[in-house]
């Protein structure tokens, strides 16, 4: 099996042209929720050729599970219609870009209730399975502070991780860290575990999505073996708990963490939970939960600046044993600001293209290597779409953005645009203006000027821009 390290012939359907196009029909096709949760995380592992197969891979079981079953039907249809033929198409396990599973091609389709659904009074579990948890600490010993690159977007989040990983239980307890995908918190708190499993190698140390709890608690359920899974989770020195916003809605599940959580605390067990926003704003979890979760350190993880997306490309290229200057790291990271993964996977088509070509790391190579990627960013973000987001997001009219209106609510949403305007489009000053009813240059430089002083030191206003331009992405 050859995988994307090895692109196609040029006469060859392109792979990653298929991947852009199921995306991009998926996009449409879905809630922009459903398409972030589901559909964003998955990548497109491997294409060969002469057995006309391709393999998608999801980066948990729980994800791979519900894509098999509720998705691949759709994929397969895309697939068929792209290559002009069917194909086959497996799906796998890949965790940070590692196919960690043998290829499961693909299950008929079988619609399956969101998990909690599974939990019903009368359930139970038709297999003579017996309840258990795995009893290791899931910790990817790759994600160290070594290996973590700090700048002014970080520097906050991983001090406190550091001071956490040094006195757990004791500093801050517990330590809820917040930030938009793809940025780091899952690398930090591996970090957090990986540090204390040095020192204290019998620490009972565990690592969990947020959804594989959600799964533990749905079979205890059915196996009516709670007293063992509370014995297990409150008896754990480092409870890290990564995406917490996935417990929204299901009440057992937030009902079962509580009891661990305060468990958990008042053995001074040290815990951590990741999320992608700050406990007020989720939503769908209890009230008592949001409370203790707030009652510890809060602190959140940025969008990396432009000096760090290019240390970070820079330092994992060099990993990978082939070094990127200066000027290429530039080019890259000025072109992909989202984040951290998306800047791996850009360095994972740069290295795939040139191992295969044998050609140096130039700016022009990474041009070629990205084209799709960068074609993407450009076909997406046009300054209407950005005038749309930032009026959705802050509940004003799309009119609002060209209307010679001025009070505050509408002014400073409309300053918020031209600013990432200005940021994420090629436009110039007098064409944002433009788009903007006809304002002049000189107003657009304003709102460019104010808005990125404030972001600089307003760490709500940052991130309520990257909230947006997620959604710009998604
Ligand atoms: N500062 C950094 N230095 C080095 N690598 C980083 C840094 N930040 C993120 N990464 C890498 O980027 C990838 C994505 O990071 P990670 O999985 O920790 O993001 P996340 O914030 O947990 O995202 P999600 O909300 O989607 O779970 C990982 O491979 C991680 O190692």
């Amino acid at each position: 099996m050859s995988n994307l390290q090895n692109p196609p012939t040029l006469n060859s359907p392109n792979p990653l042209g298929f991947w852009d196009d199921a995306l991009g029909m998926l996009a449409r096709e879905l809630s922009p929720q459903q398409f972030k949760t589901w559909i964003q995380p998955l990548s497109l592992v491997s294409y060969d050729e002469s057995e006309q197969s391709l393999i998608v891979g999801a980066p948990n079981r729980f994800k791979l599970d519900w894509i098999k079953k509720t998705f691949s039907d759709r994929f397969q249809e895309i697939a068929d219609q792209y290559f002009g033929h069917s194909v086959t198409l497996g799906f796998v396990l890949n965790v940070d870009g590692v196919a960690t599973q043998t290829v499961e091609v693909r299950a008929p389709q079988e619609r399956i209730e969101p998990q909690e659904a599974l939990i019903s009074p009368d359930s139970t579990s038709t297999e003579e399975q017996a309840f258990e948890i795995e009893d290791h600490s899931k910790l990817n010993p790759n994600l160290t502070f070594e290996t973590f690159v700090t700048g002014k977007a970080n520097q906050l989040a991983r001090a406190a991780s550091i001071q956490v990983a040094h006195n757990p239980g004791t500093s801050y307890n517990p330590m809820f860290l917040y930030g938009g995908v793809g940025l780091g918190k899952t690398h930090l708190i591996h970090a957090i575990g990986n540090h204390l499993l040095k020192e204290k190698p019998n620490a009972r140390i565990r690592y969990i999505h947020a959804e594989q709890y959600v799964s533990d608690v749905v079979r205890a359920y059915q196996q009516k073996a709670f007293d063992r899974f509370k014995r297990y989770y409150h008896s754990l020195d480092l409870l890290l708990i990564d995406d917490i916003q996935f417990f929204s809605g299901k009440s057992r599940t937030q009902e079962e963490f509580f009891y661990a959580f305060e468990a958990l605390l008042s053995n001074k067990a040290q815990v951590i939970i990741t999320s992608d926003t700050y406990p007020k704003e989720m939503a769908g979890i209890d009230d008592r939960l949001i409370s203790r979760f707030d009652s510890g350190l809060t602190v959140a993880i940025e969008p990396p600046e432009l000096e760090m997306r290019v240390a970070i490309l820079m330092k994992k290229a060099l990993i990978e044993g082939i070094p990127m200057s200066e000027d290429v790291a530039f080019f890259v990271a000025k072109h992909l600001r989202s984040n951290v993964r998306e800047l791996e996977g850009a360095l994972r088509k740069i290295l795939a293209f040139v191992r295969f070509h044998g050609k140096e790391v130039t700016i022009d190579v990474a041009r070629i290597a990205l084209k799709d990627l960068l074609s993407i960013q450009n076909r997406q973000i046009s300054v209407e779409n950005i005038q749309k987001a930032v009026a959705d997001f802050y509940s004003i009219k799309v009119a609002d953005m060209y209307s010679k209106r001025r009070p505050a609510n509408i002014a400073r949403p409309r300053q918020i645009a031209m600013f990432m305007a200005k940021e994420l489009t090629q436009k110039s000053l007098p064409e944002i203006g433009e788009l903007f009813g006809g304002r002049d240059h000189t107003t657009v430089l304003h709102a460019v000027r104010k808005i990125g002083e404030e972001r600089s030191h307003d760490g709500q206003l940052n991130h309520e821009i990257h909230v947006i331009e997620q959604t710009l992405k998604s």
